[in-house]
């Protein structure tokens, strides 16, 4: 099997450079259309996919976003291992504007988007504990590591339906009551959606502001959030393009089961089974179904 690397793209990261053969493709999903394009091409003899997260020009809000429609589409590319490259503030001191995190943990405090590719007719549990790969989120750390990045190995992603940002009070119960270390606005359900299509993913969360929590920091000013997505941008780019060198060309499966994780998620008897949703699983679920 061959690794196919899919990047997703965050605020600030619309294409990707240096992709021999690139070219935008359309790619039609059951689950709708998909937030732009996606650029594929070659990196080092790796296959890769870029999707800008909100669409070239940015057009899909954080609650608008097509995540369902993205993990869908990266899969019928034949992606195997997903990255997520996304804007986040930050509840720690140490984690400062400009550095790095490889998120390993969730909290998802999101409400208005749609979170499963399964429901009425096809009903499946995955676990979400472990709702990252540590294979793929190792490579990122390398691969930041590599290419000079102060990058932090771990931390909790409060995810926020937005898009306005937290109040101070919110900012401060997230950080002090609940423990998490960053906060964005769309790592989920994109997160949960890529663990049901099995693939492996990781998140890079490149850090823009301190939120509304920091004493000497103010309020969240989205001129200053901008100035630091310019910077952290091309680090962003930095690091994907070491990452083909890092996964190699040929993938063997996933130590920790990512690309698994649907073996016993099915509940639903196979003759209860909607052939509605069946088609539209094609993709997502097509080697159990
Ligand atoms: C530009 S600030 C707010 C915006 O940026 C982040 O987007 P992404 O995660 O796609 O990089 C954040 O989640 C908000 O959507
Ligand atoms: N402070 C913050 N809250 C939510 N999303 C963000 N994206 C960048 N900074 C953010």
């Amino acid at each position: 099997m061959n690794t196919v690397i899919g990047v997703i793209g965050g605020s600030g990261i619309y294409d990707i450079d240096g992709l021999e053969g690139a070219e935008w493709t359309s790619v039609s999903s059951p689950w709708g259309a998909p937030s732009d394009q996606i650029l594929t091409g070659t990196l080092e003899g790796v296959k890769m996919a870029f999707l800008p997260r909100h669409g070239r020009g940015h057009v899909h809000a954080p609650s608008t976003v097509p995540y369902r429609a993205n993990i869908d589409a990266l899969k019928r590319l034949g992606v195997t291992d997903v990255i997520s490259v996304s804007a986040c503030g930050s509840f720690r001191e140490d984690m400062a504007p400009g550095d790095f995190v490889i998120v390993d943990q969730f909290v998802d405090r999101t409400f208005a988007r749609e979170k499963s590719f399964f429901g009425t007719g096809c009903v499946a549990h995955v676990s979400v504990a472990h709702p990252t790969c540590p294979r793929l989120s190792e490579a990122c750390f390398t691969a930041a590591s590599a290419a000079g990045i102060t990058v932090h190995n771990g931390g909790t992603y409060l995810a926020m339906e937005g898009p306005q940002f937290s109040s101070m009070a919110e900012s401060k119960m997230y950080r002090d009551s609940w423990g998490c270390d960053v906060i964005g606005m769309t790592n989920m359900p994109e997160a949960k959606l890529a663990r049901e299509a099995e693939l492996c993913y990781a998140s890079i969360a490149m850090i823009t502001d301190y939120d509304s929590w920091h004493p000497d920091h103010g309020a969240v000013d989205i001129n200053a959030i901008i100035a630091t997505l310019h910077g952290n941008a091309d680090k962003g780019r930095a690091l994907v393009a070491r990452l083909p060198a890092l996964l190699g060309a040929d993938r063997v499966p996933c130590p920790h089961g990512c690309d698994r994780a649907l073996d016993y998620a099915i509940l639903t008897a196979p003759d209860a089974r909607d052939p509605a949703l069946l088609a539209k699983l094609d993709a997502v679920a097509g080697r159990v179904l």
